[in-house]
């Protein structure tokens, strides 16, 4: 996979040399390059935001050095952390490590020139998509955020693959508690199924535990739950 990102900020991006996005970037799993989109700025002064037409507080990125820089890089799928964007999920994630190359445009101030935005729709798909229902100073962190959500989808770079295959997000459900040793910590006790060596109570377990805690702290995900992946024994009668 070929992932550019463009940003003012480069030196946000180290975090993506390390670990298994590291690993993946040196094996040649992932191509990923970094740019600073001052690059494509022609004045001394290097400029990449001005006023906001209809007035308002800050700045807005002027839409030439983004135009020059996404048809230097392009064309891709072009992904755009905002505020006002899709809420990102696993199934974005899903769909976005199955491409060949992905564009990151990263924001600052009150966003970019929507011109930017259109003028890239009309020769490449783009997705604004927001990580959540809060307010970041820009798109650096979110797109490390989705880089990590995408780069441990690509076949080689989890170890074991059966994390993904068991994961309970992409089935709909928040994950079971996890356990380590020692058995007993602090007078708290794993709980003994999990000791139990029998996999099909482990399993039936791990299944209740997801169910219990997705309805008590995530009733949308409950609500969306699809009925056809309960089974028989989750049925209610
Ligand atoms: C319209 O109001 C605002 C517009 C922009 C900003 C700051 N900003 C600039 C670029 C940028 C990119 C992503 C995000 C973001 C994404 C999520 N989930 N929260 N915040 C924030 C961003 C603040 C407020």
């Amino acid at each position: 996979m070929r992932v550019d990102v463009i940003t003012i900020f480069p030196d946000y991006f180290g975090p993506l040399s390390l670990s298994l996005i590291g690993k993946a970037r040196g094996s040649g799993l992932l191509d990923l390059e970094v740019h600073d989109l001052r690059t494509w700025t022609s004045d001394v002064h290097r400029t990449v935001d001005d006023t906001p037409y209809g007035g308002g507080p800050g700045m807005v990125m002027r839409p030439e050095p983004w135009g020059q820089a996404l048809d230097a890089v392009g064309p891709g799928t072009l992904i755009v952390p905002s505020p006002v964007g899709k809420p990102f999920t696993q199934a974005d994630a899903q769909a976005l490590a199955s491409l060949d190359h992905l564009i990151f445009a990263c924001g600052r101030y009150e966003g970019i020139d929507q011109r930017v935005i259109d003028d890239a729709a009309a020769r490449m798909p783009v997705l604004e998509v927001s990580l959540g229902d809060y307010v970041l100073f820009g798109g650096e962190v979110a797109v490390i955020v989705i880089m990590e959500a995408i780069t441990r989808l690509l076949p080689g770079v989890l170890g074991n693959a059966d994390s993904l295959t068991e994961e309970s997000h992409a089935a709909g459900l928040l994950e079971a508690p996890v356990y380590t040793k020692p058995a007993s910590w602090r007078d708290r006790d794993v709980p003994d199924v999990l000791r139990s060596g029998d996999h099909g109570r482990i399993a039936r377990w791990r299944r209740d535990q997801s169910l219990l805690r997705t309805a008590a702290r995530r009733p949308d995900m409950m609500a969306a739950y699809p009925p056809s992946s309960l089974d028989k024994a989750d049925r209610k009668t």
